[in-house]
């Protein structure tokens, strides 16, 4: 599995800690920035990994900024694109079985570094439950890109 992560300053140190988790775990992470606490305008890193993984030089993707809502928000505008923010292991579960999330958005303010963790690994470890009404409703998503 390769992986494509990225973040604003508001979640830099969850970044390295959590590139540093999947890297131990043999996972290959391609690692989008930003590199440092010097402020950043997190669209321009949601662009980044939204774009790897349209190109489908990653498996998934991972963004994090302050609350996970600025970055999410602007991963969806890409197309093909759907970012799920998740703030426990259940929505984690859900946006994969269910909406075959292909980006997760965290947020550093907002989620305790382990429940993070444990978001991440669900996240990565959950397969899409390939069922007829989820993929109808997941291709009413895609028709939605072109209106
Ligand atoms: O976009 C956000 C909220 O939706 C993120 O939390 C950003 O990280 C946050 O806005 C950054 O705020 P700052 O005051 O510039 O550090």
């Amino acid at each position: 599995m390769k992986l494509g992560i990225g973040c604003d300053h508001g979640a830099y140190e969850y970044k390295t800690e959590i590139v540093e988790m999947l890297q131990e775990q043999g996972l290959e992470v391609i690692d989008c920035g930003c590199y440092d606490r010097k402020s950043v305008d997190y669209p321009d890193y949601a662009e980044k990994v939204a774009n790897l993984v349209v190109a489908g030089d990653v498996d998934l993707g991972i963004v994090m900024c302050g609350t996970g809502i600025g970055i999410s928000m602007a991963a969806n505008k890409i197309k093909g694109i759907r970012c799920g923010l998740c703030t426990n292991t259940t929505m984690a579960r859900l946006t994969r079985e269910h909406n075959d999330a292909n980006m997760l958005a965290l947020g550093q303010r907002t989620t305790g570094i382990e429940v993070a963790k444990d978001i991440v690994n669900t996240f990565v470890n959950t397969e899409f439950s390939y069922g007829e009404r989820h993929q109808k409703r997941i291709k009413k998503l895609h028709d939605l890109e072109e209106c």
